[in-house]
């Protein structure tokens, strides 16, 4: 089991002091969409020069257009790209294939997507690298999570990796654990705490021990 740390709320500047405090405790830092917005593929450029040995992940959940996006993020350095799991099968497959051409991965986020056991069947035979369940901000503030979620696409994906993200915190993390993924994400669960080196070393500590 894996810890991604997903910078979101923060420009390149205060990613890469966020990152200096944590970088021993994660296996993966995420390039959030916001920051990807804010600042374009030259946060995940600038990240990468400036932690070469983690490997980092653009969070573009990309819905079309997708070799063309993966080629782009890959060339700056992009180690994983995401694309939705609601685009196209041609787009996904699209984006699989210009990954291993770069050699790099695909995570497949499975936000909003309704029928989660038949959508995780179709993308796991697409040769997607993670598939993950992930409760977005929108829902989060509704209350929702994706932990339910996670023991759905445990039971149909038989290929990808299995990943999860949306609103994890400490308190949550035995039962994320428990359902076994291959990846956990957090991001405020981290970010926004008071000792953000703390927490991490904690989360770390506690998925190692499985
Ligand atoms: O993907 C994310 C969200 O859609 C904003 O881009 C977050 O990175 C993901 O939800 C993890 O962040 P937390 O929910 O704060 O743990």
């Amino acid at each position: 089991m894996e810890l991604q740390l997903a910078l979101d709320l923060v420009n390149i500047p205060e990613g890469i002091e966020l990152v200096k405090k944590v970088e021993k405790y994660v296996d993966i830092v995420e390039i959030g969409t916001p920051v990807v917005i804010n600042e374009g593929l030259r946060a995940v450029k600038e990240i990468k020069e400036a932690f070469p040995s983690l490997n980092v992940l653009a969070d573009l959940k990309i819905m079309d257009a997708a070799a063309y996006e993966v080629m782009k993020a890959s060339e700056a350095g992009a180690d994983i790209i995401t694309i939705l799991g609601t685009a196209e099968d041609m787009s996904i497959k699209g984006a699989v294939e210009e990954a291993k051409k770069q050699g790099k991965r695909i995570l497949v986020d499975m936000i909003a997507v309704k029928d989660l056991q038949t959508r995780a069947k179709e993308v796991d035979m697409f040769g997607v690298d993670y598939i993950c369940v992930h409760t977005g901000y929108d829902l989060q503030a509704i209350g929702k999570n994706s932990f339910e979620d996670l023991q759905t696409i445990k039971q149909v994906v038989k290929n990808a990796k299995t990943a999860v993200a949306g609103g994890i915190k400490l308190e949550t993390l035995p039962e994320v654990i428990k359902a076994q993924p291959d990846l956990v994400i957090v991001g405020g669960g981290i970010t926004g705490q008071a000792d953000i080196e703390g927490v991490a070393a904690q989360m770390q500590k506690m998925i190692k021990q499985g």
